[in-house]
């Protein structure tokens, strides 16, 4: 059984990946030739030389200098676009893409021109590609309450068509969690569900928090979990699922190595999951390299390669009807398969 090529052909969502962190070689390149000054190299090698991340701040530090490259609205649409096209390419189906649209309207990008490129690029994606993007909008940790306050406004007065979900991205370490509650419990009143991060790179306390201040429907990460019996219990027992990015944790060293990544732990406790690349270029990864590196922790079969996707599509924000048409169309694939 070829299970590369198996998971190639293998219709697939996306739960947990940044808009800006899957910026390619190639976008970086142009976006760095159209805004002279970048520290961002264009020439691919040094790129993923730079690329290379100390810690999770340096990640955040390096993460915020692609950030500075995206300056006016037809950059937030090619980049938009042409993250749709890489996610097609790799038969993503569907995708919940985390924005944050705070970061660029404070570089100077009017919020409304900014969803006007987002949809115009998702409308594009669709008819073009045949891919579905929706929206998160995540509030960055690190710049705090403003950030908080203005992500909900641009949230509740833009309300573009594809936005599903209010998160919570950026460093967790000196960011709690409650302070972020009256945002939360706005975003949810208004029909958004509650994604944020938590557990990547604190403890258990940290998605404990997420669970009860900010009503987390889904947790970003979460791996810190498996140091909490009663925490794995609570999540298996709700059926609360982790998005889970494992080479984005080695390579953030929120864990040392990918063997001693926390994934057969989360399956062993029965706490649902989906699997997700998060910044793809930035971890020298894509969603199909995930879920091979998946495969492998997991010891899976075709059928339980399959069952990686179809738990995406069964933790979306997709109506139950979409989903359905999602579910089928991977169990046609996988019964087409040659043994
Ligand atoms: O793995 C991650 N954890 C937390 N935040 C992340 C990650 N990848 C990208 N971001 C992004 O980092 C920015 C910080 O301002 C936010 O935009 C957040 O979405």
């Amino acid at each position: 059984m070829d299970l590369t090529s198996f998971i190639a052909g293998l219709p697939k969502a996306e739960l947990h990946v940044h808009h800006v962190g899957s910026a390619s070689p190639r976008i970086v390149a142009e976006l760095a030739s159209r805004h002279e000054g970048s520290p961002v190299p264009s020439d691919p090698a040094a790129l993923a030389d730079y690329f290379a991340f100390k810690d999770f701040k340096h990640f955040i530090d390096i993460y915020l200098t692609v950030v500075d490259l995206i300056r006016d609205d037809e950059d937030v649409r090619m980049l938009t676009y042409e993250v749709a096209r890489e996610l097609a390419r790799q038969q993503v189906r569907y995708a919940e893409l985390t924005i944050t649209p705070f970061s660029h309207v404070k570089r100077g990008i009017p919020a409304p021109a900014f969803c006007a490129a987002i949809e115009d690029a998702r409308a594009g994606a669709a008819a073009d590609f045949g891919i579905e993007l929706r929206w998160c909008f995540d509030i960055p940790g690190e710049a705090g309450l403003p950030a908080a306050e203005e992500t909900l406004r641009i949230a509740l007065e833009e309300r573009p068509d594809g936005l599903v979900s209010f998160g919570l991205g950026g460093p967790e370490i000196g960011v709690p969690r409650p302070q972020f509650k009256p945002y939360f419990d706005k975003a949810r009143a208004a029909g958004l569900h509650s994604v944020p991060h938590a557990g990547e790179t604190t403890g258990p306390a940290t998605i404990w928090d997420a669970l009860r201040d900010l009503g987390a429907e889904r947790i970003g990460h979460g791996i810190a979990a498996v140091g909490d019996p009663q925490l794995m219990a609570y999540l298996a027992e709700h059926q609360i699922p982790l998005e889970i990015s494992p080479t984005s944790n080695v390579r953030t060293r929120a864990v040392a190595n990918i063997a001693e990544h926390p994934l057969p732990q989360i399956v062993a406790a029965g706490v649902p999951f989906s699997i997700n690349s998060d910044d793809p270029p930035m971890f020298g990864t894509t969603l199909e390299e995930e879920y091979a590196v998946a495969a492998h922790l997991l010891e899976l079969d075709a059928a339980g390669v399959a069952g990686l996707a179809k738990a995406a599509v069964t933790q979306s924000f997709l109506p139950t009807t979409t989903q359905q048409k999602l579910l089928s169309e991977i169990d046609d694939y996988t019964e087409k398969w040659p043994a």
